[in-house]
């Protein structure tokens, strides 16, 4: 059975008060033995929110694949081993849309990622065109056979995969539960088809977009849904914190 994951995704938001503010209250809840519970923060925010978090997981939001060089306003992966780092975002589609990542760089990043002991979050997901044109499939499979490319199969139990339809990020347009599970069970079935039906097992797979306390109770009830990675709903305190009592 896989363990849930919960991880919020602040993108640019916060200051290192506003973060330190967030983990006193929210901190505490997230104490259980069942599962797991974090935010992904701005580079800036990291190291309070490392210091402050005994229950809370901390997850970087993007991480360059070279280990240093001429890469001007980029972090390392030994950058966020120094600072104790353990989860990273990796793929988002604003970064996929606005900072040019792709599924070759995201690959270099999820590889780099594994081989220092830091759980990759792999961002995938389909464009609402793509989506009326029937081509999730084709999206869902790319995209995989692309970022998750030669990583073995033994080391799915150390990814996870955040499916997020792109139309349904920050639009309050959640994808249906029937939606949302059938595309889970996609990415299942193509990393069973990639690697074999063992890593796909092992593999947990996280549904994004406009996920709040509102509707995370029946996504988590599916099959295929082993957590979210969740925006606007993980700023609040008070929102975050009644997502985790509801599914903990
Ligand atoms: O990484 C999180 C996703 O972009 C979802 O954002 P959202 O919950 O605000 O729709």
């Amino acid at each position: 059975m896989r363990d849930i994951i919960i991880v919020g995704n602040w993108k640019m938001n916060k200051n290192n008060a506003e973060t330190k503010a967030f983990f006193e209250a929210v901190d505490p809840v997230a104490k259980t033995n069942k599962g797991l519970y974090g935010v992904g923060v701005p580079f800036t925010d990291l190291k309070t929110a490392l210091d402050e978090a005994k229950n809370l997981i901390v997850a970087a939001e993007n991480v360059h694949f070279e280990d240093s060089g001429a890469f001007t306003g980029e972090v390392s992966v030994p950058m966020l081993e120094e600072l104790g780092v353990k989860y990273c975002i990796i793929g988002h589609s604003e970064r996929r849309q606005m900072f040019g990542d792709t599924d070759e760089t995201v690959n270099k990043k999820a590889k780099k990622l594994l081989a220092a002991g830091i759980t990759p979050i792999l961002c995938i997901g389909e464009t609402e065109a793509e989506y009326d044109a029937g081509k999730t499939k084709d999206v869902i499979t790319s995209q995989l056979n692309g970022s998750l490319k030669d990583i073995p199969a033994e080391e799915y139990k150390n990814i996870v995969i955040a499916y997020e339809p792109i139309w349904a990020i920050g639009t309050g347009k959640s994808a249906s539960v029937e939606i949302a599970e059938n595309c889970c069970k996609l990415v299942r079935d193509v990393v069973k088809d990639m690697v074999g039906e063992e890593a796909a097992d092992a593999v947990r797979i996280q549904y994004g977009g406009s996920v709040k306390p509102g509707n995370i109770v029946e996504y988590m009830a599916q099959e295929d849904i082993d957590g979210a990675l969740i925006g606007g709903a993980s700023l609040k305190p008070d929102s975050f914190i009644e997502i985790i009592e509801k599914t903990k």
